[in-house]
């Protein structure tokens, strides 16, 4: 019988709280003997690390918008092909921190890039790869960059401007508009145990709903 992996994606503006709620899912899921891939982008293997630490270096201010978009690619490419397939063949929940839908909200939306050419290198990239289920946290702006300083001095995108930050809220709602059947939407200014609670029941029903296929 073909063993059915999942692949669930956490999107949001920085700090919403995703990392957080992935360890807490993934404790979740592996209490009830499941299988859990926790990995993130950009990053997830040792190439999409290093091109990371690029991307998020603000030595690199200034980076011309289509080659921060195809540093983004090149790490995702790596990281589908490498990681994310053949965990997904071996029938394992992935959970990852960002994927495709955050270049489209950043690149596409933020930095004006064309959405359509955003999602067809995205296509290129991922060979097709799209997420069984994404939870997109939500949250203003300014509350999250207020909650983000209490970290420390941001990374080269953090660092941007609330009108940019503003822009990538816009640009996930849009994407969730769009595709209602695989994105559930969180308010991300509850608390760590509320939000846990509505990500535990919308995994639940989930994979309710796959066990009846
Ligand atoms: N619901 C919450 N309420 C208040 N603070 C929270 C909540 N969830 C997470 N935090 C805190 O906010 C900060 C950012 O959380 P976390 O790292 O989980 O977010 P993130 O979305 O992964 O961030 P980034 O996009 O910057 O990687 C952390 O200090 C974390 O402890
Ligand atoms: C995948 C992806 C990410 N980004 C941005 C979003 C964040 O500001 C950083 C990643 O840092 P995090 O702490 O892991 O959230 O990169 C982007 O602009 N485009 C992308 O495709």
């Amino acid at each position: 019988m073909q063993i059915r992996g999942m692949f669930i994606t956490f999107e949001g503006p920085d700090g919403a709280g995703k990392t957080t709620q992935i360890g807490l899912l993934s404790q979740y899921l592996s209490r009830r003997g499941m299988a859990v891939v926790t990995t993130r982008e950009p990053g997830g293997t040792p190439l999409g690390d290093d091109i990371r630490r690029i991307l998020l270096d603000v030595k690199y201010k200034g980076m011309d918008p289509r080659a921060e978009t195809l540093l983004y690619l090149a790490a995702r490419a790596q990281h589908a092909a490498t990681v994310i397939r053949p965990a997904l063949a071996e029938g394992r929940i992935i959970l990852s921190d960002r994927f495709a839908d955050s270049t489209l909200a950043y690149q596409g939306a933020a930095r004006a890039l064309a959405a359509a050419e955003v999602a067809a290198a995205n296509e290129f990239a991922t060979a097709g790869l799209i997420p069984d289920l994404t939870i997109l946290l939500d949250g203003d702006p300014a509350e999250l960059q207020t909650r983000r300083q209490r970290r420390g001095a941001g990374d080269r995108i953090e660092a941007e401007a609330i009108a940019f930050h503003r822009r990538v809220r816009t640009g996930f709602l849009q994407l969730a508009g769009k595709e209602p059947d695989r994105f559930r939407i969180i308010n991300a200014l509850d608390s760590v145990e509320t939000i846990n609670s509505q990500i535990v029941c919308y995994i639940d029903e989930f994979l309710h709903r796959r066990e009846k296929q």
